[in-house]
């Protein structure tokens, strides 16, 4: 039985934060909408636990972040628990610790990833991220690619520092096989209007202009319409995904996913702050798996579209 919110959107698949912490300390980051540190994780058992439930609502899709969510010890651990619940298993990471777990992370079950790269310059990318493992990175995604395909390089384009290197990335992504997301920037309704946000938001509407009228062939995904664009350059055919998500009312119609908090609560969405509902005191307090399962449901008639 398919869980549809208010407004008639199926959920089909949940984003589960692994931990807050992170290695890196990007100066934009939007830690999946997370607001306070916390530091009360779930376990392992947990999230099979929590994946399981939601896989009975045909929730078969499930993506790993964070923070950063390799950081954990027990990585390999949560992957293997829950993929046998899990049709598409996936992480968002920055990519630091694939060159050593890209394999190990693939035999756990783990079916591909999305790797944060927002510049190839190392010192753009040093003051994007807050560290120098841009070459590191590289090598990570290397690896990813040959166990973990297909690698999503998620770049965020942002005015004034990495917004000279789209075209660029665009080689690079048909260079190593992989595809590439652009990003623009996000942030909720209230931050719009600061001189950060001011300063750094670069809209992506004039670039998907351009890939348009680049683009040999143009697809549409059914997760927030979003379009992915096949360009060809020097190296072969890029594919290249707008991920366009500030006032676009199209993108929240479309949108499929609820998001897990690494302290366990469910999340309706990633820009609002009303929207918690904790399901891990229940589950701690002995709760069966009807209570999480309603607790569940609960949650996704919580959902509302953002932009609407
Ligand atoms: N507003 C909003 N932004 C999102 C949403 N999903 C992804 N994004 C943005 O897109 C960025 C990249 O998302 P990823 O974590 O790589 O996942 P994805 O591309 O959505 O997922 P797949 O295409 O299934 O791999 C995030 O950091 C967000 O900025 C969403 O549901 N709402
Ligand atoms: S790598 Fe991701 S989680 Fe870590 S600081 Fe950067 S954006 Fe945030
Ligand atoms: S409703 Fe819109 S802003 Fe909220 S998570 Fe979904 S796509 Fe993102």
């Amino acid at each position: 039985m398919t869980l549809y919110d208010r407004f008639g959107r199926p959920v089909t698949n949940l984003r589960i934060s692994l931990t807050q912490e992170c290695n890196f300390r990007c100066f934009f980051c939007h830690r999946e909408g997370q607001r306070f540190l916390a530091a009360n994780e779930m376990t392992p058992e947990e999230i099979e636990r929590l994946v399981r439930i939601a896989s009975r609502f045909g929730i078969r899709k499930v993506k790993l972040t964070g923070g950063e969510p390799t950081v954990r010890e027990d990585i390999l651990e949560i992957v293997r628990r829950i993929k046998p619940y899990v049709i598409d298993l996936s992480m968002t990471t920055n990519g630091s610790r694939l060159k050593e777990l890209a394999k190990p992370l693939a035999k756990a079950g783990l079916d591909r990833v999305n790797v944060s790269l927002h510049s190839l310059k190392p010192d753009v990318y040093r003051r994007i991220t807050g560290v120098d493992m841009l070459e590191t990175v590289l090598e990570g995604i290397e690896e990813a690619v040959k166990y973990l395909s297909p690698v999503k390089l998620n770049m965020t384009v942002m005015r004034g520092l990495n917004d000279g290197e789209i075209w660029d990335m665009v080689k690079f992504a048909a260079k190593t096989g992989a595809i590439l997301q652009l990003i623009e920037l996000e942030a909720p309704r209230e931050m719009t209007e600061t001189k950060f946000f001011k300063k750094y938001f670069y809209p992506l509407r004039p670039v998907e202009k351009e890939l348009e009228k680049r683009a040999v062939e143009i697809r549409e995904r059914t997760m927030h319409r979003r379009r992915k664009y096949f360009i060809p350059t020097d190296y072969g055919i890029a594919e290249v995904e707008v991920v366009r998500a500030m006032h676009n009312t199209v993108f929240c119609a479309n949108c499929t996913r609820l998001r897990v908090t690494s302290d366990g609560k469910f999340k309706t969405c990633l820009l609002r702050k009303d929207d918690l509902i904790d399901f891990l005191t229940a589950m701690r307090n002995g709760a069966s798996d009807e209570e999480i399962a309603e607790i569940l449901h609960q949650a996704v008639l919580m959902r509302e579209p953002y932009w609407k």
